[in-house]
């Protein structure tokens, strides 16, 4: 299906995610031939993840007022965000009036949690407002062949093949032995820990991203660990390696992914990329007030088929056990590791992507 025209609305909670996944989707149908408006109440993070912009994508501000030309052939809305009365208005206009009625969405949040099967497509009409007889669709993400899958290219695997790991490794000044880790978290309680053990060991660099990542290793090298000595070079014994790296653009992002041996990611749409780089890695969830976050990640541990010791990482990053249990980072263990990673890489390959699934999703629904 090509040449639709879509809305695609999303409000910036906090962090970088709600807008990192609506720019790879946006992106994505601009490069299959649609037309996107992405309405979002905070667009600055594009400045950095997406300096180019997109071929077919028009960044623009929440709207007051639905545009004259009413609304698009699929209307999304991104992770609840809810559009104005006025706009839904304009979507029963024009579902009376066009032949082809707008699809109306709800692209949710990611979980590998059981809900997501049962609630994937399920309608939910409106029976009362301006948008009273229309019906919205709620499509989720998922890891399984009964949900919405995960947003992927079709030129991904091409790109991850033709990337040159040891340039892209000397042009950031990591020497070929050493052991690569990146950083993208918030706060963990077990970054002292990690680096501790990383601080011990010998050959490793630690790539740290901006922001809250980059923040937290501060305060924990300051507070917590003055004794370990940080150089530029490595060789020595006991001394660890950091970059603090600029903030990138996505495909830059991805490519640092890929370039490290263990990738430490959070939130939502770094750890799909993270499957996609098939490296070992450790998943920050996004922590809810409610601990509802506990259960969403033992769903995603299960679904992985993660081994005692990935589990145990994963448990004592995200505080759900003391940092003491974070496990020793022994090349065995980063071996097991990645053939986890690599076997759900697999597993989801062999299913639809994302947008695959919503492009079809709204032609039936058109
Ligand atoms: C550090 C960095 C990130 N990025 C991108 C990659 C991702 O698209 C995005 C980060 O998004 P995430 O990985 O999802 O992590 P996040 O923690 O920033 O976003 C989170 O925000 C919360 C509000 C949501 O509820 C969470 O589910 C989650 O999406 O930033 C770059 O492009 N360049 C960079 O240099």
């Amino acid at each position: 299906m090509s040449g639709l025209r879509w809305d695609l609305f999303c409000q910036v909670i906090d962090n970088f995610g709600d807008i990192g996944v609506c720019w790879r989707l946006a992106a994505q149908l601009g490069a299959r031939g649609h037309a996107v408006r992405l309405w979002t109440d905070d667009a600055s993070a594009l400045a950095w993840m997406a300096p180019g912009g997109a071929p077919g994508v028009q960044v623009l501000p929440w709207p007051a007022q639905p545009p004259g030309d009413g609304p698009g052939d699929v209307v999304v809305e991104a992770f609840g965000c809810e559009i104005a009365p006025a706009f839904i208005a304009s979507i029963a206009d024009a579902a009376r009036a066009r032949a082809r009625k707008p699809v109306w969405i709800n692209l949710e949040y990611l979980s590998a949690e059981g809900y997501v099967e049962r609630c994937h497509q399920l309608p939910s009409p409106l029976g009362t407002g301006p948008g009273a007889g229309l019906t919205r669709w709620f499509f989720y993400p998922g890891f399984t062949p009964r949900t919405g899958g995960l947003l992927r290219e079709p030129d991904l695997a091409a790109r991850h093949g033709a990337f040159d790991r040891g340039a892209w490794r000397a042009r950031h000044g990591i020497a070929p032995q050493a052991l690569a880790v990146s950083l993208f978290c918030y706060e963990p309680p077990a970054l002292a820990e990690l680096v501790r053990q990383l601080g011990a060991a010998q050959h490793v660099h630690l790539l740290a991203t901006p922001g809250r990542a980059a923040a937290a290793l501060r305060a924990v090298l300051d507070r917590d660990l003055p004794e370990i000595g940080l150089k530029p070079s490595l060789g020595k014994r006991g001394q660890l390696s950091v970059s603090y790296l600029p903030a990138c653009p996505q495909p830059a992002f991805d490519e640092m992914l890929w370039a490290c041996d263990l990738n430490f990611v959070r939130g939502e749409d770094s750890l799909v990329r993270a499957l996609w780089a098939g490296q070992p890695f450790v998943w920050h969830i996004y922590p809810q007030h409610d601990d509802a976050h506990h259960a969403k990640l033992h769903a995603f541990l299960d679904w992985l088929q993660a081994p005692a010791s990935l589990r145990r990482a994963h448990l004592a990053w995200n505080g759900l056990a003391p940092p003491a249990a974070l496990p020793a980072l022994q090349p065995a263990t980063l071996q097991e590791w990645r053939a986890c990673t690599l076997a759900a890489r697999n597993r989801l390959i062999q299913q639809a992507d994302l947008l695959t699934q919503l492009l079809g999703f709204a032609q039936q629904k058109s």
